[in-house]
Protein backbone atom coordinates (compact mmCIF):
# COMPACT_ATOMS: atom_id res chain seq x y z
CA UNK A 1 0.00 0.00 0.00
CA UNK A 2 1.74 3.17 -0.40
CA UNK A 3 0.89 6.30 1.27
CA UNK A 4 -1.20 9.27 0.05
CA UNK A 5 -1.00 12.58 0.78
CA UNK A 6 -4.58 12.32 1.10
CA UNK A 7 -6.21 11.39 4.14
CA UNK A 8 -9.70 9.62 4.05
CA UNK A 9 -10.57 11.32 7.15
CA UNK A 10 -9.18 14.48 7.16
CA UNK A 11 -9.01 16.96 4.37
CA UNK A 12 -5.27 17.18 3.73
CA UNK A 13 -4.57 18.15 0.06
CA UNK A 14 -0.91 17.64 0.67
CA UNK A 15 2.21 17.36 2.96
CA UNK A 16 1.78 20.52 4.81
CA UNK A 17 4.91 21.69 7.01
CA UNK A 18 4.74 24.10 10.03
CA UNK A 19 7.22 26.21 9.04
CA UNK A 20 8.18 25.81 5.60
CA UNK A 21 11.61 26.24 4.25
CA UNK A 22 11.34 29.02 1.07
CA UNK A 23 14.17 29.83 -1.00
CA UNK A 24 13.91 33.00 -2.92
CA UNK A 25 15.68 33.25 -6.19
CA UNK A 26 15.27 37.20 -6.93
CA UNK A 27 17.38 40.37 -7.19
CA UNK A 28 18.44 42.68 -4.74
CA UNK A 29 16.20 45.44 -4.09
CA UNK A 30 18.91 47.88 -1.78
CA UNK A 31 15.80 50.01 -0.40
CA UNK A 32 14.45 46.78 1.14
CA UNK A 33 10.62 47.17 -0.32
CA UNK A 34 10.96 44.38 -2.95
CA UNK A 35 13.53 42.08 -4.11
CA UNK A 36 14.53 39.33 -1.94
CA UNK A 37 14.55 41.80 0.61
CA UNK A 38 10.82 42.15 0.39
CA UNK A 39 10.45 37.82 0.14
CA UNK A 40 12.59 37.14 3.12
CA UNK A 41 10.40 39.84 5.33
CA UNK A 42 7.55 37.69 3.39
CA UNK A 43 8.24 34.84 3.83
CA UNK A 44 8.96 34.99 7.95
CA UNK A 45 6.19 37.47 8.28
CA UNK A 46 3.57 34.42 7.25
CA UNK A 47 5.30 31.56 8.99
CA UNK A 48 8.51 30.43 6.74
CA UNK A 49 11.74 30.55 7.31
CA UNK A 50 13.49 32.01 4.70
CA UNK A 51 16.45 31.48 2.39
CA UNK A 52 17.66 33.87 -0.74
CA UNK A 53 19.96 33.41 -3.60
CA UNK A 54 20.71 36.02 -5.77
CA UNK A 55 19.97 36.33 -9.30
CA UNK A 56 21.23 40.24 -9.85
CA UNK A 57 22.04 43.61 -8.07
CA UNK A 58 19.61 46.36 -8.56
CA UNK A 59 20.79 50.19 -7.56
CA UNK A 60 17.62 50.87 -6.66
CA UNK A 61 14.93 53.14 -4.21
CA UNK A 62 11.39 53.68 -4.16
CA UNK A 63 12.03 56.16 -6.45
CA UNK A 64 12.96 53.89 -9.11
CA UNK A 65 15.76 51.64 -10.49
CA UNK A 66 19.09 53.10 -12.00
CA UNK A 67 21.67 50.31 -13.00
CA UNK A 68 21.08 46.45 -13.11
CA UNK A 69 23.78 44.20 -12.33
CA UNK A 70 23.98 40.42 -13.12
CA UNK A 71 26.73 38.37 -11.44
CA UNK A 72 28.52 35.47 -13.64
CA UNK A 73 26.12 33.23 -13.81
CA UNK A 74 28.68 30.35 -12.38
CA UNK A 75 28.25 32.06 -9.41
CA UNK A 76 24.50 31.70 -9.25
CA UNK A 77 25.00 27.57 -10.02
CA UNK A 78 27.11 27.64 -6.60
CA UNK A 79 24.50 29.33 -4.85
CA UNK A 80 22.15 27.38 -5.86
CA UNK A 81 23.69 23.83 -5.67
CA UNK A 82 25.27 24.59 -1.93
CA UNK A 83 21.20 25.18 -0.93
CA UNK A 84 20.01 21.97 -2.39
CA UNK A 85 22.55 19.75 -2.02
CA UNK A 86 22.57 20.09 2.04
CA UNK A 87 18.51 22.22 2.99
CA UNK A 88 15.31 20.27 2.03
CA UNK A 89 13.31 23.44 0.00
CA UNK A 90 9.57 23.21 0.65
CA UNK A 91 9.16 26.09 -1.83
CA UNK A 92 10.66 28.14 -4.11
CA UNK A 93 9.64 31.77 -5.68
CA UNK A 94 11.05 33.14 -8.39
CA UNK A 95 11.44 36.82 -9.24
CA UNK A 96 13.51 38.98 -11.27
CA UNK A 97 16.21 36.79 -13.08
CA UNK A 98 17.20 39.84 -15.50
CA UNK A 99 18.68 38.38 -18.70
CA UNK A 100 18.57 34.44 -20.51
CA UNK A 101 21.82 33.15 -18.91
CA UNK A 102 20.10 33.40 -15.70
CA UNK A 103 16.97 31.90 -16.63
CA UNK A 104 18.62 28.97 -18.17
CA UNK A 105 20.76 27.96 -15.12
CA UNK A 106 17.64 28.61 -12.76
CA UNK A 107 15.63 26.05 -15.23
CA UNK A 108 18.60 23.61 -15.03
CA UNK A 109 18.78 23.77 -10.87
CA UNK A 110 14.72 23.04 -10.54
CA UNK A 111 14.95 20.28 -13.01
CA UNK A 112 17.65 18.90 -10.81
CA UNK A 113 16.41 19.72 -7.36
CA UNK A 114 12.49 19.34 -8.03
CA UNK A 115 11.12 21.49 -5.28
CA UNK A 116 7.66 20.46 -4.36
CA UNK A 117 6.51 24.39 -4.64
CA UNK A 118 7.38 26.49 -7.19
CA UNK A 119 6.48 29.71 -7.65
CA UNK A 120 7.13 32.40 -10.01
CA UNK A 121 6.72 36.36 -10.10
CA UNK A 122 7.31 36.64 -13.95
CA UNK A 123 9.33 39.74 -13.27
CA UNK A 124 9.95 42.07 -16.10
CA UNK A 125 8.95 45.80 -15.53
CA UNK A 126 9.52 47.54 -11.91
CA UNK A 127 6.42 49.91 -10.43
CA UNK A 128 8.57 52.37 -11.61
CA UNK A 129 8.51 51.39 -15.51
CA UNK A 130 12.13 50.41 -15.12
CA UNK A 131 13.07 46.94 -17.07
CA UNK A 132 14.22 44.33 -14.93
CA UNK A 133 14.41 41.38 -17.55
CA UNK A 134 16.73 41.97 -20.55
CA UNK A 135 14.07 41.81 -23.98
CA UNK A 136 15.89 39.15 -25.46
CA UNK A 137 15.07 37.08 -22.19
CA UNK A 138 11.19 37.08 -22.84
CA UNK A 139 10.97 33.90 -25.09
CA UNK A 140 13.63 31.95 -22.46
CA UNK A 141 10.94 33.46 -19.86
CA UNK A 142 8.28 31.79 -21.64
CA UNK A 143 9.60 28.44 -21.43
CA UNK A 144 10.20 28.34 -17.89
CA UNK A 145 6.75 28.96 -17.13
CA UNK A 146 5.25 25.40 -17.28
CA UNK A 147 8.36 24.43 -14.48
CA UNK A 148 6.34 26.49 -11.65
CA UNK A 149 3.01 25.42 -10.34
CA UNK A 150 1.84 29.37 -9.86
CA UNK A 151 2.64 32.00 -12.04
CA UNK A 152 1.80 35.45 -10.55
CA UNK A 153 2.16 37.96 -13.52
CA UNK A 154 0.64 41.25 -13.02
CA UNK A 155 -1.46 42.63 -16.03
CA UNK A 156 1.22 44.10 -17.82
CA UNK A 157 3.11 41.38 -17.82
CA UNK A 158 0.46 38.57 -18.56
CA UNK A 159 -0.68 40.61 -21.75
CA UNK A 160 3.27 40.76 -22.76
CA UNK A 161 3.70 36.66 -22.07
CA UNK A 162 0.63 35.84 -24.45
CA UNK A 163 1.86 38.54 -26.64
CA UNK A 164 -2.01 40.40 -26.19
CA UNK A 165 -2.58 43.95 -25.72
CA UNK A 166 -3.10 44.93 -21.57
CA UNK A 167 -6.69 43.76 -20.39
CA UNK A 168 -8.30 46.68 -19.18
CA UNK A 169 -11.08 45.20 -17.04
CA UNK A 170 -11.06 42.07 -14.77
CA UNK A 171 -13.21 39.70 -16.87
CA UNK A 172 -10.98 40.43 -19.94
CA UNK A 173 -7.87 39.88 -17.27
CA UNK A 174 -9.71 36.24 -16.39
CA UNK A 175 -9.60 35.34 -19.81
CA UNK A 176 -5.81 36.53 -20.82
CA UNK A 177 -5.23 34.04 -17.25
CA UNK A 178 -7.34 31.53 -18.29
CA UNK A 179 -5.44 31.49 -21.78
CA UNK A 180 -2.45 31.49 -19.95
CA UNK A 181 -2.91 28.69 -17.58
CA UNK A 182 -3.66 26.31 -20.71
CA UNK A 183 -1.04 27.43 -22.34
CA UNK A 184 1.59 26.07 -19.04
CA UNK A 185 -0.45 23.38 -17.66
CA UNK A 186 -0.57 25.06 -14.39
CA UNK A 187 -2.13 27.70 -12.06
CA UNK A 188 -2.06 31.59 -12.87
CA UNK A 189 -2.82 34.04 -10.05
CA UNK A 190 -4.39 37.24 -12.19
CA UNK A 191 -3.85 40.20 -9.81
CA UNK A 192 -6.14 42.97 -9.91
CA UNK A 193 -3.55 45.55 -8.58
CA UNK A 194 -3.43 47.58 -12.06
CA UNK A 195 -7.19 48.18 -12.45
CA UNK A 196 -8.76 50.92 -11.66
CA UNK A 197 -12.23 50.70 -8.90
CA UNK A 198 -12.87 50.97 -5.30
CA UNK A 199 -12.10 47.26 -5.57
CA UNK A 200 -8.88 45.13 -5.86
CA UNK A 201 -9.77 41.31 -6.68
CA UNK A 202 -7.10 38.31 -7.46
CA UNK A 203 -8.33 35.13 -8.42
CA UNK A 204 -6.52 31.71 -9.15
CA UNK A 205 -7.07 30.40 -12.16
CA UNK A 206 -6.66 26.73 -13.69
CA UNK A 207 -8.29 25.16 -16.31
CA UNK A 208 -7.07 21.48 -15.55
CA UNK A 209 -8.88 20.71 -12.80
CA UNK A 210 -6.79 21.23 -9.89
CA UNK A 211 -8.98 23.76 -8.25
CA UNK A 212 -12.30 24.06 -6.86
CA UNK A 213 -13.72 25.52 -9.87
CA UNK A 214 -11.53 27.00 -12.68
CA UNK A 215 -11.51 30.49 -11.89
CA UNK A 216 -11.51 31.36 -8.04
CA UNK A 217 -12.34 34.88 -7.36
CA UNK A 218 -11.00 37.08 -4.04
CA UNK A 219 -12.74 39.98 -3.46
CA UNK A 220 -10.76 42.67 -2.03
CA UNK A 221 -11.09 46.54 -1.23
CA UNK A 222 -8.45 48.53 -3.03
CA UNK A 223 -6.31 50.96 -0.30
CA UNK A 224 -5.31 54.33 -1.19
CA UNK A 225 -1.49 54.55 -1.27
CA UNK A 226 1.42 54.89 -2.98
CA UNK A 227 3.78 52.28 -1.19
CA UNK A 228 2.65 49.50 -3.56
CA UNK A 229 6.59 49.01 -4.14
CA UNK A 230 7.12 45.16 -4.01
CA UNK A 231 3.62 43.75 -4.03
CA UNK A 232 4.31 41.80 -6.40
CA UNK A 233 7.00 40.04 -4.96
CA UNK A 234 5.55 40.17 -1.34
CA UNK A 235 2.61 37.66 -2.80
CA UNK A 236 4.06 35.79 -4.42
CA UNK A 237 6.62 34.88 -1.75
CA UNK A 238 3.76 34.81 0.53
CA UNK A 239 2.08 32.36 -1.72
CA UNK A 240 5.25 30.01 -1.75
CA UNK A 241 5.24 30.12 1.64
CA UNK A 242 1.62 29.39 2.52
CA UNK A 243 0.92 27.19 -0.22
CA UNK A 244 3.46 24.81 1.86
CA UNK A 245 1.93 25.69 5.13
CA UNK A 246 -1.50 25.16 4.46
CA UNK A 247 -1.22 22.59 1.23
CA UNK A 248 -3.56 24.42 -1.63
CA UNK A 249 -3.45 27.60 -3.07
CA UNK A 250 -7.03 28.31 -2.51
CA UNK A 251 -6.25 28.15 1.38
CA UNK A 252 -2.75 30.14 0.55
CA UNK A 253 -4.33 33.26 -0.82
CA UNK A 254 -7.33 33.20 1.88
CA UNK A 255 -4.87 34.04 4.15
CA UNK A 256 -2.31 36.07 1.83
CA UNK A 257 -4.77 38.17 0.26
CA UNK A 258 -5.80 39.81 3.76
CA UNK A 259 -2.64 40.10 5.19
CA UNK A 260 -0.95 42.02 1.97
CA UNK A 261 -4.16 44.21 2.37
CA UNK A 262 -3.39 45.07 6.15
CA UNK A 263 0.38 45.42 5.10
CA UNK A 264 -0.69 48.00 2.63
CA UNK A 265 -3.37 49.99 4.78
CA UNK A 266 -0.14 50.09 7.62
CA UNK A 267 2.43 50.93 5.26
CA UNK A 268 2.12 54.74 6.16
CA UNK A 269 3.77 53.70 9.70
CA UNK A 270 7.27 53.16 7.76
CA UNK A 271 7.89 56.32 6.36
CA UNK A 272 10.48 55.10 3.51
CA UNK A 273 11.05 57.29 1.10
CA UNK A 274 10.33 59.98 -1.35
CA UNK A 275 8.92 57.55 -4.30
CA UNK A 276 6.63 54.43 -4.47
CA UNK A 277 7.15 53.28 -0.78
CA UNK A 278 7.23 49.80 0.70
CA UNK A 279 4.83 48.09 2.30
CA UNK A 280 4.52 46.66 6.22
CA UNK A 281 5.13 43.32 5.95
CA UNK A 282 5.50 42.72 9.60
CA UNK A 283 2.08 44.87 10.49
CA UNK A 284 0.59 41.50 13.01
CA UNK A 285 3.87 41.80 15.09
CA UNK A 286 3.63 43.19 18.44
CA UNK A 287 6.33 44.84 19.10
CA UNK A 288 7.63 44.36 22.58
CA UNK A 289 8.38 47.19 24.50
CA UNK A 290 11.94 47.73 25.38
CA UNK A 291 13.75 49.44 28.31
CA UNK A 292 12.80 53.06 29.02
CA UNK A 293 9.72 52.85 26.66
CA UNK A 294 6.86 52.62 29.30
CA UNK A 295 8.34 55.07 31.27
CA UNK A 296 8.69 57.48 28.04
CA UNK A 297 4.69 57.21 27.69
CA UNK A 298 4.23 58.01 31.43
CA UNK A 299 6.38 60.93 30.96
CA UNK A 300 4.09 62.30 28.19
CA UNK A 301 1.11 61.16 29.94
CA UNK A 302 1.93 63.54 32.98
CA UNK A 303 2.62 66.53 31.10
CA UNK A 304 -0.68 68.28 31.28
CA UNK A 305 -0.54 68.20 34.55
CA UNK A 306 2.81 69.00 35.13
CA UNK A 307 1.63 72.31 33.49
CA UNK A 308 -1.08 72.83 35.98
CA UNK A 309 0.32 72.19 38.95
CA UNK A 310 3.00 74.78 37.32
CA UNK A 311 0.14 77.44 36.95
CA UNK A 312 -1.73 77.14 40.52
CA UNK A 313 -2.14 80.02 43.29
CA UNK A 314 -0.23 77.06 45.28
CA UNK A 315 2.93 76.83 43.66
CA UNK A 316 3.15 80.55 42.31
CA UNK A 317 2.44 81.55 45.94
CA UNK A 318 4.90 79.43 47.27
CA UNK A 319 7.49 80.30 44.91
CA UNK A 320 6.90 83.99 45.63
CA UNK A 321 6.66 83.61 49.02
CA UNK A 322 3.13 85.54 48.81
CA UNK A 323 1.46 82.06 50.16
CA UNK A 324 -0.79 83.11 53.18
CA UNK A 325 0.72 80.85 56.40
CA UNK A 326 -3.01 79.35 56.90
CA UNK A 327 -2.26 77.89 53.57
CA UNK A 328 1.04 76.58 53.63
CA UNK A 329 -0.23 75.25 57.04
CA UNK A 330 -3.17 73.41 55.62
CA UNK A 331 -0.49 71.85 53.36
CA UNK A 332 2.35 70.61 55.38
CA UNK A 333 -0.78 68.99 57.70
CA UNK A 334 -2.63 66.78 54.52
CA UNK A 335 0.64 66.21 53.80
CA UNK A 336 2.16 64.64 57.18
CA UNK A 337 -1.58 62.69 57.27
CA UNK A 338 -0.77 61.69 53.43
CA UNK A 339 2.55 60.34 53.96
CA UNK A 340 1.27 58.02 56.93
CA UNK A 341 -1.50 56.04 54.13
CA UNK A 342 1.11 56.09 51.73
CA UNK A 343 3.57 54.79 53.22
CA UNK A 344 1.33 51.96 54.03
CA UNK A 345 0.75 51.48 50.51
CA UNK A 346 4.32 51.18 50.05
CA UNK A 347 4.60 48.57 52.21
CA UNK A 348 2.36 46.81 50.44
CA UNK A 349 4.28 47.24 47.13
CA UNK A 350 6.96 45.58 49.05
CA UNK A 351 5.23 42.61 50.05
CA UNK A 352 4.35 41.77 46.20
CA UNK A 353 7.81 42.99 44.90
CA UNK A 354 9.48 40.08 42.95
CA UNK A 355 12.71 40.16 44.85
CA UNK A 356 14.33 41.33 47.49
CA UNK A 357 15.85 44.53 45.65
CA UNK A 358 12.51 45.77 45.24
CA UNK A 359 11.16 44.33 48.56
CA UNK A 360 14.16 46.09 50.01
CA UNK A 361 13.50 49.56 48.07
CA UNK A 362 9.73 50.10 48.64
CA UNK A 363 10.27 48.62 52.52
CA UNK A 364 12.56 51.65 52.83
CA UNK A 365 10.28 54.42 50.59
CA UNK A 366 7.37 53.38 53.43
CA UNK A 367 9.91 53.75 56.46
CA UNK A 368 11.55 56.95 54.77
CA UNK A 369 7.67 57.98 54.61
CA UNK A 370 6.87 57.80 58.51
CA UNK A 371 10.00 59.53 59.18
CA UNK A 372 9.16 62.21 56.92
CA UNK A 373 5.71 62.33 58.42
CA UNK A 374 7.34 62.58 62.12
CA UNK A 375 9.71 65.11 60.84
CA UNK A 376 6.72 67.23 59.51
CA UNK A 377 5.19 66.98 63.05
CA UNK A 378 8.11 67.48 65.17
CA UNK A 379 9.67 70.38 63.18
CA UNK A 380 7.14 71.77 60.82
CA UNK A 381 3.28 71.56 62.26
CA UNK A 382 4.36 71.42 65.96
CA UNK A 383 4.11 75.39 66.48
CA UNK A 384 1.49 76.20 64.26
CA UNK A 385 -2.43 76.58 64.57
CA UNK A 386 -3.51 73.38 62.21
CA UNK A 387 -7.02 70.63 62.47
CA UNK A 388 -5.61 68.12 61.71
CA UNK A 389 -8.12 66.81 60.26
CA UNK A 390 -8.40 64.38 57.23
CA UNK A 391 -8.69 66.54 53.95
CA UNK A 392 -11.52 65.36 51.31
CA UNK A 393 -8.20 65.86 48.20
CA UNK A 394 -6.17 64.05 50.76
CA UNK A 395 -8.96 60.74 51.94
CA UNK A 396 -9.46 60.71 48.01
CA UNK A 397 -6.04 60.55 47.00
CA UNK A 398 -5.26 58.07 49.55
CA UNK A 399 -8.02 55.83 48.27
CA UNK A 400 -7.66 55.71 45.16
CA UNK A 401 -4.11 54.20 46.54
CA UNK A 402 -5.54 51.60 48.50
CA UNK A 403 -7.55 50.54 45.41
CA UNK A 404 -4.52 50.02 43.21
CA UNK A 405 -2.73 48.20 46.41
CA UNK A 406 -6.13 45.91 46.66
CA UNK A 407 -5.83 45.56 42.70
CA UNK A 408 -3.55 42.59 43.69
CA UNK A 409 -0.97 43.84 40.67
CA UNK A 410 2.32 44.74 41.39
CA UNK A 411 2.80 46.43 37.76
CA UNK A 412 -0.79 48.74 38.99
CA UNK A 413 0.27 49.42 41.93
CA UNK A 414 3.50 50.70 41.57
CA UNK A 415 2.07 52.82 38.08
CA UNK A 416 -0.32 54.07 41.20
CA UNK A 417 2.89 55.18 43.72
CA UNK A 418 4.53 56.26 40.77
CA UNK A 419 3.67 60.25 40.60
CA UNK A 420 4.29 61.05 44.12
CA UNK A 421 8.04 60.42 43.71
CA UNK A 422 8.27 61.59 40.49
CA UNK A 423 6.14 64.87 40.39
CA UNK A 424 7.38 65.87 43.45
CA UNK A 425 10.44 65.34 42.45
CA UNK A 426 10.14 67.58 39.83
CA UNK A 427 7.95 70.31 41.17
CA UNK A 428 10.28 70.01 43.95
CA UNK A 429 13.73 70.72 41.97
CA UNK A 430 12.16 73.84 39.64
CA UNK A 431 10.89 75.64 43.08
CA UNK A 432 13.98 75.27 44.64
CA UNK A 433 16.04 76.32 40.83
CA UNK A 434 13.83 79.10 41.29
CA UNK A 435 14.09 79.94 44.91
CA UNK A 436 18.01 79.92 43.97
CA UNK A 437 17.74 81.87 40.85
CA UNK A 438 16.05 84.40 43.05
CA UNK A 439 19.03 84.89 44.98
CA UNK A 440 18.15 82.12 48.03
CA UNK A 441 17.15 85.08 50.06
CA UNK A 442 17.13 84.01 54.03
CA UNK A 443 14.09 86.83 54.19
CA UNK A 444 12.06 84.43 51.76
CA UNK A 445 9.02 83.29 54.42
CA UNK A 446 9.44 79.92 52.80
CA UNK A 447 12.89 79.87 52.72
CA UNK A 448 13.63 76.53 55.12
CA UNK A 449 10.92 74.52 53.39
CA UNK A 450 12.16 75.58 49.50
CA UNK A 451 15.74 74.56 51.04
CA UNK A 452 14.69 71.17 51.83
CA UNK A 453 13.66 70.18 48.06
CA UNK A 454 17.26 69.75 46.30
CA UNK A 455 17.50 66.41 47.87
CA UNK A 456 19.93 64.36 45.77
CA UNK A 457 19.23 61.02 47.35
CA UNK A 458 15.03 61.77 46.81
CA UNK A 459 15.93 62.10 42.96
CA UNK A 460 17.89 58.91 43.13
CA UNK A 461 14.81 57.14 45.15
CA UNK A 462 12.86 58.46 42.53
CA UNK A 463 15.00 57.30 39.00
CA UNK A 464 15.02 53.73 40.67
CA UNK A 465 11.22 53.72 41.29
CA UNK A 466 10.63 54.94 37.30
CA UNK A 467 12.91 51.96 36.15
CA UNK A 468 11.55 49.24 38.26
CA UNK A 469 7.89 50.60 37.32
CA UNK A 470 9.18 50.41 33.94
CA UNK A 471 10.36 47.03 34.04
CA UNK A 472 7.32 45.94 35.46
CA UNK A 473 5.46 47.39 32.74
CA UNK A 474 7.86 45.62 30.01
CA UNK A 475 6.62 41.94 32.20
CA UNK A 476 2.92 43.14 32.26
CA UNK A 477 0.15 42.21 29.76
CA UNK A 478 -1.46 44.73 27.65
CA UNK A 479 -4.37 44.94 29.66
CA UNK A 480 -2.48 45.40 32.93
CA UNK A 481 -0.56 48.13 31.22
CA UNK A 482 -3.84 49.86 30.27
CA UNK A 483 -4.57 49.82 33.75
CA UNK A 484 -1.03 51.11 34.81
CA UNK A 485 -1.71 54.25 32.47
CA UNK A 486 -4.75 54.10 33.83
CA UNK A 487 -3.54 54.18 37.72
CA UNK A 488 -0.71 56.45 36.43
CA UNK A 489 -3.25 59.34 34.96
CA UNK A 490 -5.31 59.35 37.83
CA UNK A 491 -2.37 60.00 40.73
CA UNK A 492 -1.54 62.51 38.46
CA UNK A 493 -4.68 64.43 38.49
CA UNK A 494 -4.58 64.02 42.43
CA UNK A 495 -0.96 65.57 42.41
CA UNK A 496 -2.48 68.38 41.31
CA UNK A 497 -5.59 68.30 43.23
CA UNK A 498 -3.46 67.80 46.41
CA UNK A 499 -1.23 70.69 45.97
CA UNK A 500 -4.57 72.88 44.61
CA UNK A 501 -6.53 71.45 48.00
CA UNK A 502 -5.18 74.37 50.14
CA UNK A 503 -6.86 77.01 48.42
CA UNK A 504 -10.14 75.51 48.61
CA UNK A 505 -10.06 73.36 52.06
CA UNK A 506 -7.15 75.73 54.18
N1 LIG B 1 -3.93 49.58 -3.86
C1 LIG B 1 -4.08 48.31 -3.56
N2 LIG B 1 -4.96 47.93 -2.63
C2 LIG B 1 -5.12 46.63 -2.29
N3 LIG B 1 -4.42 45.65 -2.85
C3 LIG B 1 -3.52 45.96 -3.82
C4 LIG B 1 -3.30 47.31 -4.22
N4 LIG B 1 -2.33 47.32 -5.17
C5 LIG B 1 -1.97 46.04 -5.36
N5 LIG B 1 -2.69 45.22 -4.56
C6 LIG B 1 -2.55 43.77 -4.43
O1 LIG B 1 -1.16 43.50 -4.45
C7 LIG B 1 -0.88 42.32 -5.18
C8 LIG B 1 0.06 42.65 -6.31
O2 LIG B 1 -0.72 43.20 -7.34
P1 LIG B 1 -0.24 44.01 -8.59
O3 LIG B 1 -0.02 45.44 -8.19
O4 LIG B 1 -1.28 43.80 -9.62
O5 LIG B 1 1.11 43.32 -9.01
P2 LIG B 1 2.62 43.85 -9.16
O6 LIG B 1 3.04 44.35 -7.82
O7 LIG B 1 3.36 42.63 -9.59
O8 LIG B 1 2.60 44.95 -10.19
C9 LIG B 1 -2.25 41.79 -5.58
O9 LIG B 1 -2.70 40.87 -4.61
C10 LIG B 1 -3.12 43.01 -5.62
O10 LIG B 1 -4.47 42.70 -5.42
C1 LIG C 1 14.96 43.43 -7.34
C2 LIG C 1 13.54 43.68 -7.71
N1 LIG C 1 12.73 42.64 -8.01
C3 LIG C 1 11.45 42.85 -8.33
C4 LIG C 1 10.94 44.13 -8.37
C5 LIG C 1 9.50 44.34 -8.75
O1 LIG C 1 8.76 44.95 -7.72
P1 LIG C 1 7.16 44.94 -7.64
O2 LIG C 1 6.78 43.86 -6.68
O3 LIG C 1 6.80 46.29 -7.12
O4 LIG C 1 6.63 44.68 -9.01
C6 LIG C 1 11.81 45.20 -8.07
N2 LIG C 1 11.37 46.47 -8.09
N3 LIG C 1 13.10 44.94 -7.75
Amino acid sequence: MTVSAQSAVYPLKAVRRPIPRVLSIAGSDPSGGAGIQADLKSIAANGGYGMAVITALTVQNTQGVTAVHVPPVEFLRQQLDAISDDITVDAVKIGMLGDAAVIHEVRRWLGEARPAVVVLDPVMIATSGDRLLAESAETALRELLPLADLVTPNLPELAMLLGEPEATDWASALEQGKRLAAACGNTVLVKGGHLQGAGCPDALVNTGGVLSQDVVEFAGRRVETRNSHGTGCSLSSAMATAKARLGDWESALRVVKPWLQEALIQSEVLEVGKGNGPIHHFHALRHALQPGDFAVRMWDAAQTELAAIYGLDFIQHLQSGGLSEAQFSYYLSQDAIYLNGYSRVLARASALAPNETEQLFWARGSQMCLEVESELHRNWLSGRQVSGELGPVTKAYVDHLLAASASGSYAVLLAAVLPCYWLYAEVGQQLHHGYLQAGASDEHPYADWLRTYADEAFAEATRKAIDITDAAAQAASPAERAAMMEAFAQSCRYETAFFDAPRLHG
